[in-house]
């Protein structure tokens, strides 16, 4: 039988971890090697509440887990600063980066493919797990190019820290590459509440709804003369995201960059 491959993921107790941790445990070729967590040093996970009789210990530090256990793939789902620290140390240490945490800026994205370029590294950042979510960034370039004048509306869960979510920005992103700059609205309009308007890239703008009950939903809008055209994506629950994160863990085994992005490795 082919070696299993060896992951690390950083936030076992949060929604994602949890989930990923669970989807692991149910796939032959994955093994959970160690999580890296702020807390619960020295525990396993099948000690904590919620996650799979697995006896895989956990660090606090990602560089000591990193020294003691050999490792294949990281997979990261924290927050955007602990994130990018994990990213560095995976980097140092040689273990492929799977990054769904949001929040990255584009000069972090850089920075990052710089280095591992270097080191032919391979890794992936996914600001969206859910095929369905990459499908409705895909469609949304091909629709800008006939329809310019485009506003994004992102919805999550209220215990959601960063805003816009990294689909929203990495949506308008790929809008970006085919719609030409253009400022949208009239061209006189002035906001008579501060941020009426929603964020703001190159003209195009993005709003962002936090309330209990949603998890993870994101409806793109195009507006044409005389019509409308609404394209929309809903993730219901975490499961959503799980053929995602399995295929970026097969998949980065394969690369030597780091690939900023799921549909850029969907065939
Ligand atoms: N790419 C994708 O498809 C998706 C990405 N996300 C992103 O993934 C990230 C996690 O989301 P979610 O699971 O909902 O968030 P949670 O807040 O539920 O989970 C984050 C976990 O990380 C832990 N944590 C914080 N700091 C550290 C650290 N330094 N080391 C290890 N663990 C740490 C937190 O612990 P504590 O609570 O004690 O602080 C918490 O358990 C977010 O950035 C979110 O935007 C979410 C869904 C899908
Ligand atoms: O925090 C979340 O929940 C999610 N975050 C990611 C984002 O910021 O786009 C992905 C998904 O929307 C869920």
């Amino acid at each position: 039988m082919e070696n299993k491959i060896r992951i690390v993921v950083a936030g076992p107790r949060g929604r994602m971890g949890t989930e990923t941790i669970h989807m692991i445990s149910k796939t032959p070729h994955f093994e959970l090697a160690a999580a890296v967590d702020h807390k619960n040093e020295g525990m396993s996970i099948k000690d904590l509440e919620g996650l799979p009789d697995i006896d895989a210990p956990i660090y606090t530090d990602i560089k000591a887990c990193f020294s003691n256990v050999e490792t294949d793939v990281l997979i990261d789902l924290t927050h955007p600063e602990a994130g990018k620290a994990h990213l560095q140390a995976a980097v140092d240490y040689g273990v492929r980066p799977v990054i769904g945490t949001s929040g990255f800026t584009s000069e972090d994205v850089v920075r990052f493919e710089q280095e591992m370029e270097k080191k032919r590294l391979g890794g992936i950042i996914a600001p969206n797990f859910a095929i369905g979510a990459v499908l409705v960034m895909k469609f949304s370039q091909m629709a800008s190019k006939y329809f310019p004048d485009v506003e994004i509306i992102e919805l999550h869960h209220d215990q959601k820290r960063d805003a816009p979510s990294g689909t929203a920005v990495k949506t308008a992103e790929l809008v970006q590459k085919v719609r030409e700059s253009k400022q949208q609205g009239h061209p006189d309009e002035k906001e008579t509440i501060q941020g009426a308007r929603g964020a703001e890239i190159e003209g195009l703008h993005i709003h962002s709804v936090r309330l209990p009950g949603l998890v993870a939903h994101q409806e793109v809008l195009f507006g044409g003369e005389g019509e409308l055209l609404t394209l929309r994506h809903d993730s219901f629950n975490r499961k959503s995201f799980m053929t995602g994160v399995r295929y970026a863990v097969e998949t980065v085994m394969t690369l030597e960059t780091l690939v900023y992005g799921l549909e850029n490795i969907l065939d």
